[in-house]
C-alpha cells in the first residue's frame, strides 16, 4: 500500500511539486496505458517514493528514474538499492541528461510541465504517458478554434500526437494537490508539414500567441525586427491574405509554417 510507504518513511509531501499517487487502481491503469514490453526501458521523472517506480519494473528490462529531493532518494535506494534493473539518477531533471530510452512513464512535477514537456521532444522515444495538471493537460492536446489552443499546443502538435486519456480527481493523490489532474498520451512523429528553420517558425507562433486577440497580421507588423523583416508592411501583401486575417487560435500548425517559411525565405533573399 502506498500509505504504508508514506507511514514507514515519514514523508509527507505537499511542498517541491510532491503530491503522491496513493490510488492503486490509477497506478495501475498507468502502466497498463505504457503498454510495457519485456525488453523496454522506461524513464521515470519525479520517482518519490517509488510506487510508480516499483509496477514500471514489474513490467520493463531497465527503469531511469530521476528525483531530485534527497530524502527521496534515500527511500528510494532503502526499497531498491540492490537492483540492477533500475538506474537512479539523484539530480534535477533540468539539468541532467537522460540515457536512451523507450517510453517515458511518470508523475510530473507541475511547476516545471512545459520545461519538461519541450526537454522531451529534443530526445527520440516511442511513447509517453504523462500525468499533468488537468488544465495544462487540455492545452498540451488542444486543436485550432478552440479556447485552450495555445503556443504549447502548436509546439506539441509539430512534434507529436498527444491526447488525454485520463481525467485523475484530487483525492487520488497525499496530500490531495488544489487541482485537477490529467493523463495525456504522447507519440512523437515526424511532423507531416515542411518547416525550413524550427526556431523560427516556433518564434513566430510565440510572438502570434503573444497577442492572441489580435489578427495575425497585426503580429507580424508588430514584431517585424523579431523576425528579422524590415519591409514588413510591404511584404505582407504578398502573404495568404485569409490566414493574416485570422487570429492565432484558428491557425493550423501547417499555416503557421506555411507563414514561417515565406517569411524566412523573404528574409534570407
Ligand atoms: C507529483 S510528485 C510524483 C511522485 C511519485 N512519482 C508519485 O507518482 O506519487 C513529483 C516528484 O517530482 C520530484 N521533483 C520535483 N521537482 C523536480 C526536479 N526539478 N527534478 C527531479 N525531480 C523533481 C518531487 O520531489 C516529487 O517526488
Amino acid at each position: 500500500m502506498v500509505y504504508d510507504i508514506l507511514r514507514k518513511y515519514g514523508i509527507r509531501g505537499g511542498y517541491h511539486d510532491q503530491h503522491f499517487l496513493i490510488d492503486e487502481r490509477i497506478l495501475d491503469r498507468i502502466v497498463d496505458a505504457a503498454d510495457i514490453k519485456p525488453d523496454e526501458t522506461i524513464l521515470e521523472i519525479g520517482a518519490g517514493i517509488g510506487n510508480l517506480t516499483e509496477r514500471l519494473m514489474e513490467k520493463a528490462a531497465h527503469v531511469v528514474a530521476v528525483e531530485r529531493d534527497p530524502e527521496l532518494v534515500e527511500v528510494l535506494k532503502d526499497r531498491f538499492g540492490d537492483r540492477d534493473d533500475l538506474t537512479l539518477i539523484h539530480g534535477d531533471v533540468l539539468e541532467v541528461d537522460f540515457p536512451s530510452f523507450d517510453k517515458v512513464v511518470s508523475n510530473l512535477p507541475y511547476s516545471i510541465s512545459s520545461e519538461i514537456t519541450f526537454k522531451l521532444f529534443r530526445y527520440k522515444f516511442e511513447l509517453g504517458i504523462l500525468m499533468y495538471q488537468y488544465e495544462f493537460a487540455q492545452r498540451l492536446v488542444a486543436h485550432a478554434n478552440s479556447k485552450d489552443y495555445s503556443r504549447l499546443s502548436v509546439n506539441a502538435h509539430y512534434f507529436a500526437d498527444t491526447s488525454m486519456i485520463m481525467k485523475i480527481p484530487r483525492g487520488a493523490f497525499s496530500p490531495p494537490p488544489e487541482v485537477l489532474s490529467a493523463v495525456v498520451e504522447i507519440r512523437p512523429r515526424p511532423a507531416d508539414f515542411e518547416v525550413l528553420d524550427e526556431k523560427y517558425f516556433l518564434d513566430l507562433v510565440t510572438a502570434a500567441f503573444g497577442q492572441r486577440r489580435k489578427k495575425v497580421r497585426n503580429s507580424l507588423i508588430r514584431n517585424k525586427q523579431l523576425l528579422g523583416i524590415d519591409d514588413m508592411k510591404e511584404f505582407i501583401n504578398e502573404l495568404p491574405q485569409e490566414m493574416l486575417d485570422k487570429r492565432p487560435e484558428n491557425l493550423e500548425p501547417e499555416q503557421f509554417a506555411q507563414l514561417a517559411n515565406m517569411l524566412i525565405r523573404h528574409r534570407d533573399k
